[in-house]
């Protein structure tokens, strides 16, 4: 029997209400800092629970190519960094789609002696890195982009960076500024990072928070300004990554609309990962969020409220809250997210595409949605090579009939066992 994530398209069941227990990957975040830290390191780190996706594969061969030694056992990750200097590969580095593997990448090579080229999907050189080279070349390396500006391909030369001061615009993306912030350990001398205007600012928490753990040393000079203190080298560590936030918001969303009652584990209230302030969204939409030793757990309310939200610090749960809105009573509006036009898929073009399609009524913003549900009837749902838009509109099947998601394999992006999960989850329900 073709197993459900081998299929073209999925079928997905409706449930009277989602009620189960969900196991989680290791987050996608975290894994990819972990890496990144673990290559910084004097020795060899072991990650342990760390996510086995396409992304963080992705980031694991990438650093293989640039001279680190990297073996997989299941989920446990052991990384030993080059014991001189990152080795130049003849050829582009692929990250396929993966832009946190892109800029997280680039800033550690700009960080190293060389020249290295990073490329990817199609889609990913329309992503752009453009303020992200602004801010290494202000600390002395060259950046090229044989292609089109500010997009991949992008060439790093660099004979490491200096010491000094760096602003850095990541009103597109966090991840210029993580990047930065995790390569500036590595310069010739301490670096005033400042930035303007941060898109997803929880995920720069998060490197900031994993930098401390690992050891390195920075503090905060002002409200937008850190020093980092360099040349710094992280001592090799021990790290177990914690469960996916984001990948749990579908199960915590197949409660919510069908009155069901889900736990996700392992996952702590002292999580780094800034998604888990959806449980609050979903808290003042009539759900009941339930902390446990294990995990969290979610009940949905019978009927769901509306809510008016800005959801720039945590833009992929916009896929996700975009459909548990569509079934609330009454309209939500969802603001502050022009980014998410420049993720794996456009996404407030898909979203507002594939709800349209099941009858909701949605109006597409340049920088938010409006939606007003309910869906009057099932779709065939495309995915954009996009893993966020199949796993939102897989879970809004459980409640509206005769939903099928195409391209299912997208999900293996950051969630290759999304599916086997979620037929688990309709079969242990009612
Ligand atoms: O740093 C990270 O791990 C991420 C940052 C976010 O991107 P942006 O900062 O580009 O919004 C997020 O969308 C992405 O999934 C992961
Ligand atoms: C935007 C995402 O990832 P990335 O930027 O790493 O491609 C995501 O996982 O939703």
């Amino acid at each position: 029997m073709t197993k459900v994530h081998e299929k073209d398209t999925v079928a997905v069941p409706c449930v009277e209400r989602a009620s189960g227990r969900v196991p989680l990957p290791g987050s996608k975040s975290v894994t990819h800092r972990a890496f990144i830290l673990a290559a910084l390191g004097d020795g060899e780190s072991t990650i342990e629970n760390a996510l086995d996706a396409e992304d963080t594969r992705i980031t694991a061969s990438a650093l293989q190519a640039l001279g680190a030694d990297v073996s997989w056992q299941g989920t446990t990750v052991r990384i030993r960094p080059p014991q001189k200097r990152w080795r130049s590969p003849a050829a582009a580095v692929w990250v396929g789609n993966s832009g946190t593997s892109l800029r997280l990448l680039t800033g550690l090579a700009a960080a190293g002696r060389g020249t290295f080229v990073f490329d990817g999907t199609q889609r990913l050189r329309e992503r752009p890195i453009g303020a992200l080279a602004d801010a290494l070349e202000a600390l002395g390396v060259t950046v090229r982009f044989p292609e089109r500006r500010g997009y991949p391909p992008v060439v790093i030369e660099s004979r490491g960076l200096r010491g000094g001061t760096v602003c850095v615009d990541a009103s597109q993306s966090s991840q210029y500024l993580s990047s930065v912030l995790l390569a500036v350990t590595r310069a010739s001398g301490p670096v005033t990072v400042s930035w303007r205007e941060v898109s997803s600012f929880p995920y720069v928490e998060v490197t900031l928070q994993m930098m401390a753990r690992a050891g390195l040393m920075f503090r905060k000079t002002g409200p937008s300004e850190i020093v980092v203190e360099a040349p710094q080298v992280v001592r090799s560590f021990h790290y177990t990554v914690e469960g996916d936030c984001s990948s749990a918001s579908y199960f915590w969303a197949a409660a919510a609309l069908t009155a069901g009652s889900v736990l996700t584990y392992p996952v702590s209230h002292e999580t780094l990962q800034g998604d888990c302030a959806f449980l609050d969204v979903l808290t003042s939409m009539g759900c009941r969020v339930e902390w446990t030793e294990e995990g969290v757990g979610v009940h949905g309310p019978k009927e769901l409220r509306p809510v008016d939200v800005d959801m720039n610090r945590m833009p992929d749960m916009v896929p996700t809250l975009a459909v548990v809105a569509s079934c609330a009573e009454g309209t939500s509006r969802i603001r502050n997210v022009a980014h998410l036009r420049i993720k794996e898929s456009d996404r407030l073009k898909a979203v507002a595409a594939e709800l349209s399609k099941l009858g909701v009524r949605v109006e597409e913003w340049p920088d938010g949605l409006v939606i007003q549900g309910p869906p009057r009837h099932g779709a065939v749902i495309e995915t954009y090579d996009d893993h966020r838009i199949a796993m939102s509109f897989a879970v809004l099947g459980l409640r509206v009939p005769g939903m099928v998601i195409l391209e299912p394999r997208t999900v293996r992006k950051s969630f290759p066992g999304f599916w086997d999960t979620l037929f688990e989850l309709v079969h242990g329900s009612t």
